[in-house]
């Protein structure tokens, strides 16, 4: 079996000569900080070993709810946000069928739709119009259970759920994903004896795709979540703590991203794909890099690009404007499907020179011309190269990147593992709306707008 593969030539092009080499010492600290818990935030690496301590008996178990959810649903709708969504969404996305929702009337795969992810009242009724005279369960996930979107959202669709399949029925189709014993998705699942899963205290949101938070809907949605967390596992092993600092492509990673802002002064880190089907596994890392290292006024910005679509909106920019950006592509070596690319004889396009290849060619050829003018643009690249885009590479590909996101963020020294700052915001809604409990900052919000108008 291959491996995904990291490249760093292109970036480390960019900085002083053993710059990469003088991280050794500090990787092997927080490798082991990371595998002894003695680093900040050590109550949140239950993530580190997670594959390789998931056992057949539970990935039975998580398949059985699934397959129940499939047999008795034509949609089933996610509700979560955050680490209780992108994770799932990630790998349903790369995986599925680009125009599942047009093509999915076989029957065979439940239609997967998500929702908790924002506050849009449209986008709630006309889901909710959506679902209207449709047989369908919802996955209400939610760590802390109290999360306001997704509760919001999980509360219209267990109305409408038990008002078109009734109480009873709807308790076949409703599953929890969220804390043992805190919040009111806990009290909800357990009055209403809904099937539920924990979500471990010690994994943080942005690491749980690989508990049942992730696990779940992506067996609902038909892929096989065994090769998943194989891929997993094989990439604990090959980015553990024994594995050498040069061959170790999480430690490398780590160590090249932070040389590249704390040398190069390159604070934006544009993770790019030239698959459309990846946008969420970008989505995804945007969440747990951003969270992870964006405090304590550090840290480097997590972007993401689709090329070549935003090679004609965002290219401009990247090629040509300020130089405080590098570039991260995720490469898929072969593609699943095979399109050839027709000849014409009028030829009134101009594109017979493209005749007999497979679309993808063209494709590679888009994406090396890309490395090669953003490199002689001043943008350093870092490829990461996936064999194929299924089940077992996407298990490495995110274990990978969470390895590599503890270590880079303690090379950053910032506790990775917490998000004090998403707080804030909340804090002020909750003022606004004066929920019971903030009455103090109801009234000090209340006063400040009134300056302020
Ligand atoms: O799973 P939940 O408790 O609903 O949290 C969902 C998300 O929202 C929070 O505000 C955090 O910033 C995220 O880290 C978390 O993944």
């Amino acid at each position: 079996m291959k491996n995904i593969t990291l490249d760093t030539s292109k970036a480390v092009q960019f900085l002083p000569a053993g710059t990469v080499e003088s991280y050794e010492s500090k990787v092997k600290a927080a490798q082991e900080a990371l595998e002894n818990g003695t680093c900040e935030g050590s109550d949140f690496l239950g993530w580190l070993h997670l594959p390789t301590e998931i056992s057949d008996e539970f990935l039975a178990e998580v398949q059985a709810v699934a397959d129940t959810l499939r047999s008795k649903c034509e949609v089933v709708v996610v509700a979560g946000i955050g680490g209780s969504y992108l994770g799932a969404r990630a790998v349903i996305e790369a995986l599925g069928n680009s125009f599942a929702w047009l093509v999915n009337d076989d029957r065979k795969n439940p239609n997967i739709l998500f929702a908790g992810n924002n506050i849009g009242e449209d986008y709630l009724a006309e889901l909710t119009d959506y679902l209207k005279n449709k047989k369908f369960g919802v996955i209400n996930i939610s760590k802390s259970g109290t999360t306001t979107e997704t509760a919001l959202t999980f509360r219209l669709l267990k109305k409408q759920c038990e008002a078109q399949r009734g109480k009873d029925e709807a308790k076949d189709v409703i599953v929890a994903v969220t804390d043992a014993r805190k919040g009111a998705a806990r009290t909800c699942a357990d009055k209403e004896g809904y099937k539920s899963f924990i979500i471990p205290d010690n994994v943080g949101g942005r690491f749980s795709v690989l508990t049942p938070v992730g696990l779940l809907p992506i067996a609902v949605a038909g892929f096989d979540i065994k090769a998943l967390v194989k891929g997993a596992q094989d990439m604990e092993k090959a980015t553990g703590t024994d594995v050498p600092f040069a061959e170790n492509p999480a430690a490398q990673y780590a160590a090249v991203r932070q040389g590249l802002y704390t040398r190069a002064g390159k604070k934006i880190e544009i993770v790019a794909n030239f698959q459309p089907k990846l946008h969420f596994i970008a989505e995804w890392w945007k969440q747990l890099y951003g969270e992870s290292e964006g405090k304590d006024k550090k840290g480097i910005f997590p972007a993401a690009c689709d090329f070549t679509t935003d090679l004609h909106s965002m290219g401009q920019w990247i090629q040509d404007g300020e130089r405080s950006i590098f570039e991260t592509v995720i490469s898929v070596e072969t593609p699943e499907r095979k399109l050839d690319f027709p000849a014409d004889e009028e030829n009134l396009d101009g594109l017979n020179f493209l005749a007999g290849k497979r679309v993808d060619e063209v494709n590679k050829m888009a994406e090396l011309g890309t490395r090669l003018a953003h490199v002689d643009g001043g943008v350093p690249n870092i490829r990461i190269s996936m064999p194929q885009l299924n089940e077992y590479y996407l298990g490495q590909l995110i274990y990978f990147f969470e390895r590599a996101c503890g270590v880079s963020g303690l090379l950053e020294e910032v506790n990775p593992f917490n998000q004090p700052g998403v707080e804030a915001y909340k804090k002020n809604m909750f003022a606004l709306l004066n929920k019971p409990g903030y009455e103090a900052e109801s009234k000090a919000i209340q006063e400040r707008l009134a300056q302020e108008a």
